[in-house]
């Protein structure tokens, strides 16, 4: 006997019953998943994650997370998944050596596709057993020693900057977009100190390639996109778009990879033997590669030498503009850093050069000017967001609760940062001398809470690298010019996405 349907009569009478209460399900598991329905936090961010996306997409979130905290207190809920944490003990749980924390899934959303195949960094990847071998395979290149053998290249952009800065904006009528100007600073650092070979942006005053606009678009897109990621998965990491890649029919891959592949390609055409050369990053990265064929392969090579610039430029650029930002914000603060290195050069601590370069073993003989950069640091660190992480499956105790495997947490550099109990009752307030007066005791305990390069085995491997050119940018751009916010830091003209990364 044959029953006859109607189809989409059917679908469509269980659309209209099944899918609101399904919704409300969805909502339901949201609110009390992993029994996170016990932390304060906006309402919506309970139920779902594009609370926190809109929050990103508008661009200040490190304010709303400075806000949450100072109304619900140590931990607040950002998403049905995911933990904030104020507490200064919580970062030693979080990212404390070998407590079995993963990176959470917002950090694939940056990485890099290549002819549809996705390429796991430092930085991106999720796996630590890869993460231990590639940070062992190439921490030497990051070393202190190794650094010695940058400066020269570090040396030579700068100077080139300093007299780019004199030809094209020291004549005072010139305004400066000085965040925008600094990128290309960074930019250029980071191309000859791996490639020995700058990307041109000082000298032609120009975005070559559109680098600067590119990646700015993917910090744009990989904010947001990093509070729900699976929309990633639609938006760039497509199988569809993979596949077309696959098939050569289309090509995304970034000017910084093309800048990449083209240095990588001089490299091994001209068969230069590296052993026992000094060199840049990417000699070293390839003498990794010697040493250890089988794991450090050509395409790690490159993924490495590529992520040096996307993970080593803005923050660095973010990070100096910052310095300037407050010195020119507070007068007296300038003026006691420029009286420190007036002192210093007639003291001879510091080479009077003509060119106005001062070296990093001089710049760090500079205790108020230390204090000025440490405390931009402090109230500007380049990270804008909570750096999570994923509890492992066993659960584990946080702030006196214990929270379930599979939720996220994290501490944001920007609500560490102004705890008061930890920097003092202005922690609000830009005052480099709380590293110059505070007891030692205190000093310490400062030091210890300062997340602007990460914590743990993931923080930053370029530390080292832009400290040196912040020391040294710093100092010698103030000894050869004299700066007024007029010229390039009007509050006004400091747009988010060139500082509030
Ligand atoms: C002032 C400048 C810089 C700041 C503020 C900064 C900040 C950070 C932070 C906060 C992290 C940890 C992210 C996390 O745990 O979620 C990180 C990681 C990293 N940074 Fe930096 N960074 C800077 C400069 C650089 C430079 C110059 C390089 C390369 C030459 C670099 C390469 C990296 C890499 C490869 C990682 C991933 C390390 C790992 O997971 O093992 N950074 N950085």
């Amino acid at each position: 006997m044959a029953i006859i349907i109607s189809f989409p009569g059917a679908a469509l009478y269980y659309a209209v019953y099944a899918v609101p209460p399904l919704f409300l399900l969805y909502l339901a598991l949201n609110y009390y998943y992993n029994s996170l329905n016990i932390f304060p936090g906006p309402f919506w961010a309970h139920l779902t994650d594009i609370w926190r996306c809109i929050d990103v997409k508008g661009r200040r979130p490190e304010l709303t997370h400075i806000a949450l905290h100072r109304k619900y207190g140590d931990i607040v809920r950002l998403g049905p998944r995911t933990l904030s944490f104020a507490d200064p003990k919580a970062t030693k749980v979080i990212y404390g050596l070998n407590k079995g924390f993963t990176k959470s899934e917002f950090y694939p959303v940056q990485m890099t596709v290549s002819k549809g195949e996705p390429l796991p960094s430092l930085f991106s990847t999720l796996d630590e057993s890869f993460h231990a071998n590639l940070r062992r395979s190439v921490n030497h290149a990051f070393s202190m020693s190794s650094l010695v053998q940058y400066e020269p290249m570090v040396d030579e952009t700068t100077e080139i900057f300093l007299d780019q800065t004199s030809r094209l904006f020291a004549d005072g009528a010139t305004v400066c977009d000085f965040a925008r100007w600094l990128q290309f600073f960074a930019f250029d650092v980071i191309g000859s100190i791996t490639y020995s070979k700058r990307h041109g942006f000082i000298e032609k005053n120009e975005d070559i390639d559109g680098i600067v606009s590119s990646l700015a678009n993917i910090f744009d897109y990989s904010g947001p996109i990093g509070q729900m990621p699976w929309l990633d998965k639609l938006f760039w990491k497509n199988p569809i778009f993979d596949l077309l890649q696959k098939l050569g029919l289309s090509d995304n891959s970034h000017p910084v990879a093309i800048f990449a592949k083209h240095r990588m390609e001089e490299r091994v055409s001209a068969k230069v033997d590296i052993t026992g050369s000094k060199d840049d990053l990417l000699t070293m990265f390839l003498k990794a590669g010697e040493a250890r064929p089988d794991f450090m392969t050509n395409k790690r090579v490159l993924t490495m030498a590529v992520s040096m610039a996307f993970a080593g430029s803005e923050t660095t650029a973010i990070s100096i503009a910052s310095v300037f930002y407050y010195l020119l914000k507070n007068p007296e603060c300038m003026t006691r850093v420029k009286q420190e290195l007036d002192a210093a050069v007639d003291n001879g601590t510091i080479v009077n050069r003509p060119t106005g370069l001062v070296s990093w073993t001089e710049s760090r003989q500079l205790p108020y000017l230390d204090a000025c950069i440490k405390e931009a640091f402090r109230m500007h660190p380049a990270v804008g967001l909570p750096l999570e992480r994923v509890v492992p499956a066993s659960g584990v105790e946080i702030s006196g609760h214990f929270i379930r495997g599979g939720t996220i947490v994290g501490c944001s550099p920007w609500v560490i940062h102004r705890r008061e109990d930890i920097f003092g009752s202005d922690a609000d307030v830009y005052n480099p001398d709380r590293w110059l007066t505070a007891p030692p005791d205190q000093i310490k305990a400062m030091d210890g809470m300062m997340l602007q390069f990460g914590a743990g085995s993931r923080t930053c491997i370029g530390k080292n690298i832009s400290l040196m050119e912040i020391y040294k940018i710093v100092p010698s751009f103030l000894r050869r010019f004299e700066v007024c916010s007029l010229c390039f830091l009007r509050e006004a003209n400091i747009r988010d996405a060139d500082l509030f990364g």
